[in-house]
């Protein structure tokens, strides 16, 4: 936090990182496999991937905390140069700034108690009133729930981290989340599980850029050159062990 980019017509962002051998990096961080904050120590593939991209441009990392209901206000009050954890594509944020590749393709499915497997085994099964649907504030879950679920209740949770417990108490009956967190917190609560093995909507996640050409163009020539060596892809399977 604190620091402040002071950019002239002249500069691109990109140079400015490197003279000032700080790249700021916002995280919502409550967002496994992606990027998890548990006080000073963060973890998860795209906490990896901050770091080898820092480091590929000569500076330091310096993760700066956000969250998915924050992210687009911070991202205009340039609180950071680039944002990931997760971030998935979308027309209104690519219309603020720009998106890197892809690194990670996927869909929002559903994750519900194993008893209410055959209850949620169709995306019209959660339409419906009495269906308590709970998501995670300010991102896509949320805005996709909203407008492909207006019959359930909606339930909206603070973050992303207590509120698989919401569903396995029963204060909630079910999530519409990306596929590769589905998956993951099966392996993590027991009691839960994903109840559609399809997805009803497609999510890229992608690392969100300040529109500077030269910063863009390092990031996607960087991030390019990794996806062909297979590095990001590791990291995205160690974050998939149950212990993340
Ligand atoms: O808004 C987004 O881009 C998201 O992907 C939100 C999100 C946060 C946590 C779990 C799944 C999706």
């Amino acid at each position: 936090h604190g620091q402040q980019h002071v950019l002239h017509d002249s500069t691109s962002r990109l140079d400015h990182i490197q003279k000032t051998g700080i790249l700021r990096i916002g995280i919502p961080g409550d967002y496994a496999p992606f990027a998890m904050s548990k006080g000073d120590s963060l973890y998860g593939a795209d906490i990896k991937m901050g770091r080898a991209l820092a480091s590929a441009m000569g500076v330091k990392p310096v993760f700066v905390k956000t969250s998915w209901a924050n992210l687009a206000k911070d991202m205009r009050n340039d609180s950071f140069d680039v944002a990931l954890g997760g971030i998935s594509i979308t027309p209104e944020r690519a219309a603020m700034a720009s998106f890197s590749v892809s690194y990670h393709s996927g869909g929002k499915t559903f994750l519900c108690r194993r008893a209410d497997s055959a209850r949620f085994s169709m995306p019209d099964a959660v339409n419906k009133p009495g269906v308590r649907l709970i998501e995670n504030k300010g991102g896509t879950n949320e805005s996709v729930a909203r407008s492909l679920f207006p019959a359930a209740t909606l339930q909206i949770f603070p973050d992303n981290i207590g509120i698989f417990n919401e569903i396995v108490v029963g204060h909630a009956d079910v999530m519409v989340t990306d596929d590769t967190e589905a998956d993951l917190k099966t392996l993590q609560y027991p009691q839960l599980c994903r109840s559609f093995a399809g997805t009803i909507t497609k999510s890229d996640k992608a690392m969100w850029i300040h529109s500077d050409v030269e910063l863009v163009s390092f990031v996607n020539n960087w991030l390019q050159k990794e996806l062909a060596t297979g590095l990001p892809q590791q990291w995205l399977k160690e974050g998939m062990l149950p212990g993340n």
